[in-house]
This record gives C-alpha cells, sequence and structure tokens, in this order.
C-alpha cells in the first residue's frame, strides 16, 4: 500500500467512529440539517443527485419534497468508473445493488448539475474523505467537463477534521452542510 493509502485508511477508521457518535447523538434524520440543506439548494441547477445512506450517513432525502427539479441517486456501473444516476423520487422502487447500496429499479438516466455528497471526513478546505472507491471524484471530474457543476456536501459536525489527506485527483467541493453551519468553500 502506498503512503497516501494507508494514511488515508487510517482516517477512514477514525472518521467512522466520529460519524457514528454524532449517528447515535442525533439520529439520521436531523431537521436542522436539512434547513440548511434546502437554503444551500435555493436555486441550484437540476437535476439534482442525492444519496440514499448506508452506515451511519447522514439523511438527506427529505430535503427533495422541497425541490421542483428532477431527482436522481448513484449507481455504480463498476470498478474505477464514474457513477451514473437514475431519476428517483419518494415511493420510486428501489433495488439491492453493489457495496449494499440500494438503487432505483427503472427510470431515465440523468446528468446531475448539482451533486449531494456524502462522506467519511471534511475539512474547510471542502476536501472529503469515502469509502475509497474514487467514485465521486471520477464522476465530478466528469460532470465538471460537461456543464457547471455544484458540490454539497452533507455530513455531522464531528465528521470535520483539520486537514484530509489528499492526492492529485481529489476534488473539493463547493460547500458543506451540517446541522449547525454551512461552510462555502473558496
Ligand atoms: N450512501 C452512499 N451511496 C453511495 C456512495 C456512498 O459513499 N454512500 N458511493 C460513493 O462512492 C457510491 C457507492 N460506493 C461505495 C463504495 C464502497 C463502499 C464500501 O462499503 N466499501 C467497503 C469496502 C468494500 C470492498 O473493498 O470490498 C468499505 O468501506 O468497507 C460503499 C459504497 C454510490 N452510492
Ligand atoms: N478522476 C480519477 N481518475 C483516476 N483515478 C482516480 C480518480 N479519482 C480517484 N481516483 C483513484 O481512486 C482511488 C480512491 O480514491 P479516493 O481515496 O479519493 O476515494 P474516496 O473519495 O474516499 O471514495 P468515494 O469518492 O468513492 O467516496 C485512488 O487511488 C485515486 O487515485
Amino acid at each position: 500500500m502506498s503512503d497516501i493509502a494507508a494514511v488515508k485508511a487510517a482516517a477512514r477508521k477514525a472518521a467512522f467512529a466520529r460519524r457514528a457518535e454524532d449517528h447515535r447523538r442525533l439520529g439520521a434524520v436531523v431537521a436542522p440539517a436539512l434547513t440548511r440543506l434546502a437554503e444551500a439548494l435555493d436555486g441550484a441547477g437540476g437535476p439534482v443527485a442525492v444519496y440514499w445512506p448506508i452506515r451511519t450517513e447522514i439523511d438527506p432525502r427529505p430535503v427533495l419534497k422541497d425541490l421542483s427539479t428532477q431527482t436522481c441517486l448513484p449507481v455504480v456501473p463498476g470498478p474505477d468508473q464514474p457513477l451514473r444516476f437514475r431519476t428517483w423520487s419518494d415511493g420510486d422502487a428501489i433495488e439491492p445493488a453493489s457495496f449494499g447500496v440500494p438503487v432505483p429499479a427503472t427510470g431515465d438516466w440523468l446528468r446531475p448539475r448539482t451533486l449531494i455528497v456524502p462522506l467519511l471526513a471534511f475539512d474547510r478546505r471542502g476536501y472529503r474523505l469515502g469509502y475509497g472507491g474514487g467514485f465521486y471524484d471520477r464522476t465530478i471530474a466528469e460532470l465538471s467537463g460537461l456543464h457547471p457543476l455544484r458540490c454539497i456536501g452533507f455530513a455531522y459536525d464531528a465528521q470535520e477534521v483539520e486537514a484530509v489527506p489528499v492526492e492529485a485527483t481529489d476534488l473539493p467541493l463547493d460547500l458543506i452542510v451540517t446541522p449547525t453551519r454551512t461552510i462555502r468553500v473558496g
């Protein structure tokens, strides 16, 4: 394992534990966080992608009811590939997929202009640490080459770290929303 991979692996382990504490304390659906997320999405370009929370991720799905744009969920097409996105609204059928993440069973494929991004750890520069697939980095690289893209990290406060370990392919988020703060990057 390269040095940076080992540093990221250790940072993931610590971040899992901190995220789990806030998840236990606050639950997955956190009303003040959803209010901030709705504010951050006011006027945002659609389609908007959320995520189906797994493990102890904070739940962004209730924000969709306030949106008038098309909304979608990510699908992993395969290793080392960018994510694809399939239209989804509350109540639409989902099915189990790779990594235990449910995905829409049917629906059009969309190219989102706004991504709500799950994460394990973030820093004030907008860098994030995920589960290590590199899926969001590849997706941000691809979509931002096609049209303007806004990326909003959604997280508990305990997920903030001083500096996320970064490598050349890591791309910063534009905004991070937590239950108590909206952090604008840059
Ligand atoms: N809720 C949610 N949906 C998401 C993501 C996410 O981070 N959160 N993704 C973000 O990319 C994509 C799914 N990618 C994922 C990649 C790895 C693992 C995972 O659990 N990995 C294992 C190691 C698996 C292995 O190597 O066998 C782990 O972390 O223990 C989960 C989701 C798309 N959908
Ligand atoms: N755009 C890219 N092109 C090629 N390789 C990439 C790209 N983005 C990331 N990678 C590679 O993917 C691997 C995992 O990346 P990283 O550790 O940043 O994942 P992550 O952000 O934690 O996971 P995820 O985005 O899936 O939540 C790294 O080895 C990285 O070099």
